[in-house]
């Protein structure tokens, strides 16, 4: 459980985490939705930019790639000057970031075998399902997955990184098994795109201490709601507050869901197309 205040006493640091992910300019996924969950969760939030998406409540009509060598930059001089006790990856965009990001988590100690946990989120496509990835960077994205703690594809991704269909619970334990093979420490897949499944029931599967495999089910309601965007990013930036906080995996999933659950739903309406989930629901009436 994660306990004690979610607020830093006056004064005090914050825990402190780190995304690198892309910009949406619409405000509702990408870096915005994770430096909002960031301080929702009270934890100073810090962003590597790695693409400057295009992007509305209807879809993503273009990016362009923020230099490898400023990727990798941001990074180092948040990392070396602030400190950081969790990352999170989102839109990597490239096989030349992605290729980087993983040197430079290594190097810097971020990931399996570090000090740092590592959420990575496998963002290949906006859910509108522009793509967001580059078509030559699936590989450098599975490797990646050697050095995360965590990570967190939704359906869509499950079938790109490893050809399962998911189409039902059964099919999510299989997907879970088959992810975790591509070498990630925990695996969690997100089963909002299971539109039949009431319950919304996301898969948690790792290995625990005697080396014994656990499968964890998360289920939340699903809600009647159109207005899912930046969900996924949500929940990794929730995940990765939890673990910035000390928590362990399990609980820092559960913690997760719990806020996503919340986020989704009272997520609203917002120009024509797809509204963004929230974290308005944290606000107090408390007047200035
Ligand atoms: N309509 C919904 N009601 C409640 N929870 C949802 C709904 N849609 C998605 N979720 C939850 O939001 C999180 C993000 O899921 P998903 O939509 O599958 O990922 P992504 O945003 O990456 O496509 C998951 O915890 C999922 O169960
Ligand atoms: C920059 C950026 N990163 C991630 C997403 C995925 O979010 P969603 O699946 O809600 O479209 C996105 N649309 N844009």
């Amino acid at each position: 459980m994660l306990t004690g205040s979610l607020r830093p006493a006056p004064g005090t640091s914050p825990a402190r985490a780190l995304t690198i992910a892309g910009s949406d300019s619409g405000g509702g996924a990408g870096i915005q939705a994770d430096l909002r969950t960031f301080h929702c969760c009270g934890v100073h939030g810090m962003s590597a930019l790695t693409a400057v998406t295009v992007q509305n409540s209807v879809g993503v009509t273009g990016f362009h790639e923020v230099p490898v060598d400023t990727v990798v930059g941001q990074v180092e001089a948040v990392v070396t000057d602030i400190g950081v006790d969790a990352v999170k990856t989102g839109m990597l965009a490239s096989a030349a970031i992605i290729r980087a990001v993983d040197e430079t988590c290594g190097r810097l100690g971020i990931g399996r075998g570090g000090r740092v946990p590592l959420v990575v989120d496998p963002v290949a496509a906006s859910m509108h399902g522009d793509s967001l990835l580059r078509e030559n960077a699936l590989d450098a994205l599975r490797d990646l997955f050697a050095l995360a703690t965590l990570v967190t594809p939704n359906l869509d991704e499950v079938r790109l990184l490893t050809g399962i269909v998911v189409r039902d619970r059964a099919g999510l334990v299989e997907a879970a098994k088959a992810v975790h093979a591509l070498g990630a420490e925990w695996v969690l897949i997100k089963a909002g795109h299971l539109v039949d499944d009431p319950d919304c029931v996301d898969v948690l599967h790792g290995v625990d201490a005697d080396g014994e495999p656990v499968f964890v089910e998360l289920p939340g309601p699903r809600f009647d709601t159109p207005h899912t965007h930046g969900g996924g990013d949500t929940l990794a930036s929730a995940i990765t507050s939890a673990l910035a906080r000390g928590a362990g995996v399990v609980d820092a999933v559960r913690f997760g869901k719990r806020y996503v659950v919340r986020a989704v739903g009272e997520s609203y309406p917002l120009g024509s197309g797809v509204g963004p989930v929230t974290g308005f629901w944290r606000l107090t009436d408390d007047p200035v």
